[in-house]
This record gives C-alpha cells, sequence and structure tokens, in this order.
C-alpha cells in the first residue's frame, strides 16, 4: 500500500503534523510505502497513484492560504527583530495547495482521501480543511473523513497545542485501517499496491 502525505507549511506546525501523520500510517500499516511531501515538490501525477492521499495546510484568514495570505505571513516574519524570527519553512511563499489542486489529475475511482488543516482555537476562525475536502472531491475521491483539524498556540504561530501530534498519529492510524477495507474491497477495481 503507498500512502502519500502532502503538506504546505509556513511556520513548520502543520509540517510537524505531517510527520505525526506519517508516523500514524506506519502504526497502522508497517509495510505501507509512506511518502512525505512537501507541496512544492510533490509531484501531482505520483500522489495521485498513491492508494491513499492526505493533504493537510495551515489556516489562513478562513480559508486555505492564498499567494497574498503567504506574503502576508512572510512579510510580517520579516519585519520582526532578528532574534524573534522563525525559521520559515522552504518554499514558504509558495505555490500552496490551493495551486497544486490545479495539477492533480482526477482520481476517477473513489480513491480514499482525507484532509487536515492546522488553525487556531478561536470561534469563527475558519479552517483550509473542509475546503481541501472539498477539491478532493471534485477530483473524484472519496474522502473518508471529516476535515480534521490541529490546534495551534493563539499566537497562531505555534508550537502545537500539546497532544496534537499524537492525535494526528491516531488519526492517520484510523484512516489507514478504514482506508484498507475501501481499497482492499472486491468491488472496487484495482487493488493496493502491495509496494
Ligand atoms: C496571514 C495569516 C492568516 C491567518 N489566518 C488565520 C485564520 O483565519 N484562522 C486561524 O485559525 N488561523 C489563522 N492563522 C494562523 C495559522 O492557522 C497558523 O499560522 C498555522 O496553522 C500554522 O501552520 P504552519 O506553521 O504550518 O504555517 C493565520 C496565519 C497567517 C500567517
Amino acid at each position: 500500500m503507498r500512502v502519500a502525505v502532502v503538506f504546505e507549511s509556513l511556520y513548520g506546525n502543520t509540517h510537524e503534523v505531517a510527520e505525526a501523520v506519517a508516523a500514524g500510517v506506519a502504526d497502522a500499516r508497517p509495510d505501507a510505502q509512506v511518502e512525505l511531501l512537501r507541496v512544492g515538490d510533490a509531484n501531482p501525477q505520483r500522489a495521485a497513484a498513491a492508494d491513499l492521499l492526505i493533504v493537510g495546510g495551515p489556516t489562513h484568514m478562513r480559508g486555505m492560504t492564498t499567494g497574498l495570505s503567504r506574503k502576508m505571513g512572510v512579510s510580517a516574519e520579516q519585519k520582526k527583530d532578528p532574534e524573534e524570527r522563525h525559521d520559515l519553512e522552504p518554499g514558504a511563499e509558495g505555490p500552496g495547495v490551493r495551486d497544486w489542486f490545479h495539477e492533480l489529475p482526477e482520481a476517477g475511482d473513489h480513491r480514499p482521501a482525507a484532509a487536515f488543516d492546522t488553525r487556531i482555537g478561536a470561534r469563527m476562525a475558519g479552517g483550509a480543511a473542509p475546503g481541501i475536502a472539498r477539491r478532493l472531491r471534485h477530483h473524484g475521491y472519496e474522502v473518508i473523513a471529516d476535515p480534521e483539524p490541529f490546534y495551534v498556540q493563539d499566537n497562531g504561530e505555534g508550537p502545537l497545542k500539546e497532544g496534537e501530534t499524537d492525535r494526528a498519529r491516531a488519526w492517520a492510524a484510523g484512516l489507514v485501517r478504514q482506508a484498507v477495507t475501501i481499497v482492499g474491497s472486491p468491488t472496487r477495481t484495482g487493488a493496493p499496491t502491495d509496494r
């Protein structure tokens, strides 16, 4: 079984969640081939060929990031005193998950997928994962879980709130167990890859 975890990240929190997700996949399926892919490096054709596709990104302005929101984040960082600055993730300015979806091929076979985001825990703060899940569906994926939020500290820059990486790991393990029943089902064409 091949699992692709595609993530976007500015400050590193979504990256950390994506790593925990990849670990959770391995917990549930030690023989799975897990690919942890930064969105700028994630070949869409290759990601689309995975048996399970998991996509996550940070919440900006109540939804998925945009070129403008990423620029705002990066320039806010540059205005800080050097000792207060974060090391931003490579490719922080983009492209983001929103752009990546333009290149993602149609799944065409109800291939399992799931979406997650990072966000602050405030009411009305929105989330990126619902938009990611919607795009997965529009590309023909079967979204097998509700969009899952993971929470960063209220400053919006992180670190993640306590326990979130453990929760991400358990969430991913559950997803894989569910995906195995779908990709292994006799009614679905194309058995899971045994790689
Ligand atoms: C420009 C900008 C806008 C943001 N808007 C929101 C928002 O509307 N709702 C929210 O929950 N978090 C918001 N945040 C906080 C981000 O969700 C947080 O920085 C992100 O989850 C951290 O993930 P990362 O470390 O992977 O970049 C915003 C952050 C930035 C930089």
